[in-house]
């Protein structure tokens, strides 16, 4: 059983981002990725590139986000999988971001705080990605259990894919898009916090201009799409003008594709990570 961390999650956040730079690296266990890698597309092979990416980067990046559809499509030996690779990521250092976009009504989203954000869940991660779209207030539970145990939950705000603004970008019942409501939420249960509060959003580095102000936020931003989806360190830029200090700029596959050496992996780690320190705050 993990301990209740003793910092806040943005505390912890704001700390690896200084020090390791501002890059968060997908583990996403394609089967292409585990061919392109010469492993089988089993558990055996799940196990070695996960344990592999998390021996390469765990100790350096500021973050890792463990892709659980991929770990899931193996039942439960693939979970036990991502149970170490949380926990041994933990144990290197790095901010786990679980990704597994969860959401429901409250009293289930209840049962979805227990998994991923109690201590006593062999799957406590530093935060977890969790869709908002069953209304920002059905998520009520998981920022509770969140704030409580010092972790952090990644609202989708405007999402990297072309679907997302059919929802995202609808006019809601205050009459501004719905993205900018969830993110008015957000920073409404983030305000006072310091050095960011408990609550960040996903906003995708291919997204357009997103015509709102984010910097009401006073939390952290999970920026997927980075390499593989297009977007650059000059879009993060583009985004967030001035506002780029709270930004975790995602990369999955890119830097995947640097294995299966761990020498391959650190380096594609690196280049990502100095081309966005070249252009961000
Ligand atoms: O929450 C996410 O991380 C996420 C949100 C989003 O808007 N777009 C998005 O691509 N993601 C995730 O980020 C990762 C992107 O992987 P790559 O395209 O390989 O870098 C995948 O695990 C996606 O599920």
């Amino acid at each position: 059983m993990a301990a209740r961390p003793e910092k806040t999650f943005g505390a912890r956040l704001r700390t690896a981002l200084d020090e390791r730079g501002p890059l968060c690296a997908g583990i996403d266990p394609h089967a292409a990725l585990l061919a392109q890698w010469d492993l089988d597309d089993d558990v055996a092979g799940l196990e070695r590139f996960a344990y592999t990416v998390v021996e390469a980067l765990a100790d350096r990046v500021a973050a890792l986000k463990p892709q659980s559809a991929f770990f899931e499509r193996y039942g439960s030996r693939g979970i036990a999988v991502l149970e170490r690779v949380v926990d041994d990521a933990r144990s290197a250092g790095a901010v786990v971001i679980m990704d597994a976009k969860r959401g429901d009504i409250g009293s289930t989203v209840a049962a979805y705080a227990d998994a991923y954000v109690a201590p006593s869940s062999p799957l406590f991660s530093d935060a977890l990605t969790a869709s908002p779209y069953l209304g920002f207030g059905s998520l009520e539970p998981l920022y509770a259990m969140a704030e409580k145990n010092h972790a952090g939950v990644f609202v989708l705000g405007l999402t990297s894919n072309p679907e997302g603004s059919q929802v995202q970008g609808a006019i809601g019942a205050s009459g501004r898009c719905v993205a900018e409501e969830i993110v008015t939420a957000a920073a409404a249960r983030n305000a006072g916090a310091s050095p960011m509060g408990a609550i960040g959003a996903v906003v995708g580095g291919t997204v357009e201009t997103p015509g709102f102000d984010l910097a009401q936020l006073n939390g952290a931003f999970l920026v997927p799409g980075i390499g593989a989806q297009g977007a650059t360190a000059a879009d993060v830029k583009r985004i967030f003008g001035a506002g780029t200090r709270n930004v975790v700029p995602s990369s999955s596959r890119e830097i995947l594709r640097g294995g299966p050496s761990v020498a391959g992996l650190r380096d594609a780690a690196a280049r990502t990570v100095e081309e966005l320190r070249g252009i961000l705050d």
